[in-house]
């Protein structure tokens, strides 16, 4: 019997499909400055910054007062919990001064990996105790979208069934919970690019993978137009000696989505995983024009990739304020142009850009 237990009414319905569509509208995609301290600290390390409250907060000022141009690119922020209470110089409220550009503030709301005994050091991710009573007062606070990351590996026996029911089942957990408060759920399963398996290797695992939380999402009565789906790319893993082209990625990656991500899901914001800033365009750009159907939007929700070249530029220094804005600005207007698959690669990137941004089991 349809409906005897609605999970939502019309009403919340209209409300979580309006805020996913808005995040993605025209090519724009999302900026993930969601970096815990300790993932942040490991940022400012290689610029060579000490990982204070304050350096975190000058960086992400920079980032945040940019031009309201960058609201054409840009349709999302997801923060970490220290930076939607954090103020810019003035006093005023960082996601007040996001909001006034029209900007849909985000919040990470997973807590970090918890070993699966009797597995392969695979994970699960925690934060769901609570969780409810948390979306409640990040909805208060101004945020309109929550993000929870699982992270499997490709490795010996992983990753195992174990790892992708549990994970999967964790993911529709959050996403639930946050609709009812509101929330728009970013579910990010993400397959690390860790390991030397190649391409098709990584495409099997990522459709079983989404296979199983799109199954997951339908048991938990999760309604799908009021979601967004943050996956990795289909690519080799870091230490394959095989090379693939940005259209080969796109054809692997199209292709594992078509088979598994239903068409009612608004948009796939991809994230970056390491590649260099100019490989995730890129690469977000070959799969725009892959020639499969696309029945979602396909964009990005980039860390790393949107936030290399504003770190170098600035290396801690007020005085590089300009040279930061820059250089984040022209990542956002090359990935929403690749969004579009408009992107035409100009030939004279930034040394930043081209360097990979990977770390070795990235998980958290
Ligand atoms: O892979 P990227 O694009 O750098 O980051 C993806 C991401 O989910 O992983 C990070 C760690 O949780 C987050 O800061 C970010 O949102």
């Amino acid at each position: 019997m349809a409906h005897q237990f609605p999970a939502l009414t019309s009403e919340q319905k209209k409300e979580l499909s309006e805020i996913a569509q808005r995040i993605v509208a025209n090519g724009k995609g999302i900026l993930a400055a969601d970096e815990s301290v300790g993932t942040m600290g490991n940022r400012l390390q290689r610029i060579k910054v000490e990982n204070t409250e304050e350096n975190r907060r000058q960086f992400r000022e920079m980032l945040f007062t940019v031009d309201n141009s960058i609201n054409q690119s840009i349709g999302g922020v997801i923060l970490f919990h220290e930076t939607l209470y954090q103020k810019d110089s003035q006093g005023k409220l960082f996601r007040n001064i996001l909001k006034e550009k029209g900007i849909v503030v985000g919040i990470k709301l997973d807590q970090g990996g918890a070993p699966l005994a009797g597995t392969n050091k695979e994970t699960t991710i925690q934060g769901l105790d609570g969780l409810s009573e948390r979306c409640a007062q990040y909805k208060k606070d101004g945020a309109d979208f929550g993000k929870w990351r699982a992270v499997l590996r490709i490795d010996n026996h992983c990753p195992s069934n174990l790892a992708i029911q549990e994970n999967a089942n964790a993911l529709a957990c959050y996403a639930s919970i946050c609709q009812q408060n509101g929330l728009v759920p970013i579910v990010e399963p993400e397959v690390l690019p860790d390991g030397d398996h190649d391409m098709e290797h990584c495409q099997y695992v990522t459709e079983k993978v989404l296979a199983a939380v799109y199954k997951a999402l339908n048991d938990h009565h999760v309604y799908l137009e009021g979601t967004l789906l943050k996956p990795n790319m289909v690519t080799a893993g870091h230490a394959c000696t095989k090379k693939y082209m940005p259209e080969q990625v796109a054809m692997a990656t199209v292709t594992a989505l078509h088979r598994t991500v239903p068409a009612a899901v608004p948009g796939i914001c991809f994230l970056s995983g390491g590649m260099s800033e100019e490989d995730a365009t890129l690469n977000l750009n070959a799969i725009n024009l892959c020639p499969l159907p696309k029945p979602w939007k396909l964009s990005f929700s980039y860390g790393r990739a949107l936030q290399a070249s504003a770190l170098a530029a600035w290396g801690g220094k007020a005085a590089n304020k300009r040279a930061t804005q820059e250089a984040f600005m022209k990542r956002a207007v090359a990935n929403c142009q690749a969004a579009k698959g408009q992107y035409v690669h100009s030939g004279s990137s930034g040394a930043a850009s081209t360097q990979s941004l990977f770390t070795a089991s990235y998980t958290y």
